[in-house]
């Protein structure tokens, strides 16, 4: 006996035998019913639905025998698989392959078989449909074909229910799918940190979860009594239902809002809903979706955030007006001041100025903010300042004493510019300028009336000094620039102490003594040169500096005073004549001396002419005459 070899799709086509589950079932009539029309058109005793298993074959439909199934190894089935149209055994006593089969030498005596492969759908062979005689016969070819339509039509109703299996199959992964992701849903819904809820199209809640009823304090099944508008605020309802309606009408595809809602407690809550419509496959809207979350603490904050907001701007507002008020108390205050006042900015810019400054400048304060400064003030004038503007601006508080603003008015101010320092840098200068025409002036007075001789009004030994050093400076200046005038002309100091005076105090009275050296000082006025400095030292000392004269004018002008003060001077009630000694101190350009060694060098030569005997001049020993 030959056994019959495996298919090459045996695992495949096992599988599918196994998918379509027609093993091991009850019969069918779909099936019997072609068995008994093979068993009744050949006219044979026994007609097989066979479906070969891996170790068996398993009759699905059987005309004539009551054993259900057999193994595969004696089965003519297992050999039919391999035929491409049907194999055909006219005898098994005749062929080697079956003769000793045990359904030949034993029941049901098989002598003739005739079987049709069964194929699926996809060419898989699943067993046979045959025919099987206990009597050797041959197969006429009208019976062949009968056998293959019947095959044909059994091999449809396999198809039928390998499709119908397919689809149950799909039907149930659906099915699964759909169980799956509902329970997913249901989970992601009912542990949603957030508020959840499913609302019918009347706006009634179909579903919550748990976040919703804590958010809204309302029980699950209070919530699904309610619709949301039941717990929507009034305010907010308006936009949420235009919202709805724009969902509805297919304008937008979801909508997110603040609003809030009532809570069981009475209370509000602030809430940011989202929601989203779910449509059907025909479009037809079915529910909406809401996902709701609790921004109360966000709405606190922003409400904490307003307030601090509005208590800044509230703070903002006083600090402006009261900065406005301190302004113009400020203006009232510098307006009545008898002094200019201004602020300038680092673009050298006034950003305040008070009345003053209109009547300095002529000009309307209000013009002047924001004008440079090099706008106002006269060009000349603003290249004094700008060194002081600069130094204010470097942080140093400078004054200048003698600004003339107006060339029309002679009127000296001082300036003084503070600097204006915030959070440590310079970002301007404050200006306070003020007449001091009448201090200078007074100060001029206070310094001449030093300076003078009360008895005759010439200058005094103070200013003696004073005009020495000047001239002794002026000189070094000159010389340094080599800008010295005449050459050999320098500066002669002639010392001169009268001879005989106290004999005319003694005489005539001290008050007659005093109109004697008022008209000595004029003699030697009226004697020497416009420019030369008559001075009175002290007593009966007179002092003469002339500058810039030739070594060899000196006598000349020695002689001149001795001479005018050797004529007789005729007082009120008495004529008197006296003389003078002059000694005389010489300082050319070259020469370094200072005041008091010019004048102790004069001096000295004067006592050496009172030495000599009197009314004469002598030169001091540095300072020889020209020859
Ligand atoms: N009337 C008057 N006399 C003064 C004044 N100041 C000083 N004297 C006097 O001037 C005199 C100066 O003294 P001396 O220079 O010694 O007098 P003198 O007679 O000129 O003497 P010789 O210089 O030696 O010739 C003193 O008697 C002082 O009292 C003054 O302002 N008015």
């Amino acid at each position: 006996m030959l056994i019959a070899p495996l298919p090459a799709n045996e695992a495949a086509r096992l599988r599918l035998l196994k998918h379509l589950e027609l093993l091991d079932t009850p019969p069918e009539e779909s099936f019997d019913r072609i068995t008994r029309l093979l068993a009744g058109m050949l006219q044979v005793p026994i007609a097989l639905v066979s479906l070969i298993d891996e170790n068996r074959q398993w009759f699905k439909s059987r005309i004539g025998t009551d054993v259900c199934e057999t193994p595969r190894d004696i089965a003519f089935c297992a050999h039919a698989l391999h035929e491409a149209d049907m194999l055909v055994i006219e005898d098994a006593h005749a062929d080697t392959r079956f003769a000793d089969n045990p359904l030949v030498v034993g029941p049901p005596f098989i002598r003739f078989y005739a079987g049709v492969p069964l194929r699926s759908h996809d060419g898989l062979v699943l067993g046979t449909l045959c025919a099987i005689d206990t009597q050797p016969r041959k197969l006429a070819p009208n019976a062949a074909a009968a056998l293959r339509d019947l095959a044909r039509t059994l091999e449809r109703e396999i198809a039928q229910r390998e499709a119908a299996m397919d689809t149950r199959l799909v039907q149930e992964q659906d099915r699964r799918t759909l169980a799956l992701s509902e329970a997913r849903f249901s989970t992601v819904f009912q542990r949603s940190p957030t508020g959840k809820a499913l609302v019918d199209l009347q706006g009634r809640f179909i579903d919550v979860n748990p976040k919703l009823c804590e958010i809204t304090g309302y029980a699950a099944e209070e919530l699904l009594q309610k619709t949301f508008a039941e717990i929507t605020h009034p305010d907010d309802l308006e936009q949420d239902l235009r919202l709805l309606a724009e969902l509805m009408v297919d304008r937008r595809q979801s909508f997110s809002m603040e609003k809030r809602y009532l809570r069981r407690d009475g209370s509000w809550i602030w809430v940011q809903i989202s929601v989203s419509l779910v449509r059907d496959e025909e479009g037809t809207p079915v529910h909406l979706i809401a996902v709701i979350q609790d921004i109360a603490d966000r709405k606190r904050d922003e409400a904490l955030q307003h307030d601090y907001q509005a208590e800044l701007e509230h703070r903002v507002r006083e600090r402006t007006a009261a900065l406005a008020a301190s302004r113009e108390m400020l203006q009232t205050i510098t307006d009545n001041l008898p002094v200019l006042i201004a602020h300038v900015n680092r673009e050298l810019r006034y950003t305040f100025n008070n009345d003053m400054y209109r009547q300095v400048f002529g000009v309307d304060t209000s013009e002047l903010t924001g004008k440079p400064l090099a706008s106002v003030l006269r060009p000349e004038l603003y290249q004094q300042l700008l060194p002081y503007f600069r130094r204010a601006l470097a942080g140093e508080r400078v004054t200048c004493d003698n600004v003339r603003y107006s060339l029309a008015q002679p009127r000296v101010w001082s300036g003084t510019y503070v600097p204006d320092v915030r959070d440590g840098e310079v970002v301007g200068f404050y200006v306070m300028s003020q007449d001091v025409t009448e201090r200078k002036r007074a100060e001029k007075l206070m310094h001449d009336k030093a300076m003078l001789d009360p008895l005759t009004g010439l200058p005094n030994r103070r200013a003696l000094h004073e005009k020495m050093e000047q001239s002794f400076s002026a000189a070094s200046a000159s010389g340094a620039s080599g800008a010295s005038g005449d050459s050999g002309a320098g500066l002669a100091l002639f010392f001169m102490d009268l001879d005989g005076f106290k004999g005319v105090n003694d005489s005539h009275g001290h008050e007659t003594g005093d109109a004697l050296l008022r008209q000595v000082a004029q003699r030697i006025r009226q004697v020497v040169r416009q420019q030369d400095f008559v001075s009175r030292l002290a007593g009966d000392e007179f002092v003469v500096v002339a500058e810039h004269i030739p070594v060899a004018a000196c006598e000349r002008v020695a002689e001149s005073i001795r001479a005018a003060l050797a004529r007789p001077f005729v007082l009120d009630d008495c004529t008197v004549c006296i003389g003078t000694s002059i000694g005389i101190a010489l300082r050319p350009p070259e020469r370094q001396t200072g005041t008091a060694q010019l004048l102790s060098e004069a001096d000295a030569a004067m006592y050496e002419a009172k030495r000599r005997g009197r009314n004469g001049y002598c030169f001091a020993p540095t300072s020889p005459p020209a020859s």
